[in-house]
């Protein structure tokens, strides 16, 4: 019998959760159902329903990013250039110095962000407003829910082209 608040699962997918590592497809894990955490030992106690919450990282996050699209992005054009031809390699190289001169104190990510990035955002030095998990393209995600407040980033692909990406709050 299982302590209150726990279900023995059947894991049927792979993949990687944030509170297990890999995991095997035909394995029985343990799921609070309260914060619907999920564990691999089975558990000697009831389950805590505030749960540490800490889990799944913050539920929102709010972020700037500089983007240097290239002729490979899903939309290749922007307020900066109607016709955006140049390769993914001299957009990282791009992406590359403006993160080193941000980096450096050179000059700040929202002065680069509004010269330099092709998404609209740029007219708000980058500034993307808070997000949830959902809103955002999975590798640009994952960065941004890494990242501690304050946080820069390294380069990062996506279907838009490359990031730079700065944690705000
Ligand atoms: N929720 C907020 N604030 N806006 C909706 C964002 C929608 C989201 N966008 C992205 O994932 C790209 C990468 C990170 C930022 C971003 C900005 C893109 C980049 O430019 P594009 O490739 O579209 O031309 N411009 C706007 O969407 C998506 N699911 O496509």
């Amino acid at each position: 019998e299982l302590p209150a608040g726990w279900e023995k699962r059947l894991s049927r997918s792979t993949g990687v959760s944030s509170q297990m590592d890999e995991i095997v497809v035909g394995q029985h894990y343990y799921l609070n159902i309260y914060t619907k955490e999920s564990q691999w030992d089975r558990p000697d106690k009831p389950a805590d329903p505030s749960g540490n919450g800490k889990a799944d990282g913050p539920e929102e996050v709010q972020c700037s990013h500089l983007l240097v699209k290239h002729s490979g992005s899903r939309r290749p054009s922007s307020w900066r250039e109607e016709n955006i031809t140049r390769s993914k390699e001299e957009a990282l190289e791009m992406v590359k110095s403006y993160r080193e001169q941000i980096a450096s104190g050179k000059a700040t990510f929202a002065e680069l962000a509004s010269k330099y990035s092709d998404c609209s955002s740029a007219r708000r030095g980058g500034d993307l407003g808070p997000f949830s998990r959902g809103a955002m393209q999975k590798p640009f995600e994952q960065a941004a829910f890494t990242l501690k407040v304050g946080e820069l980033s390294s380069p990062v692909h996506t279907d838009s082209g490359i990031h730079i990406i700065q944690r705000t709050a």
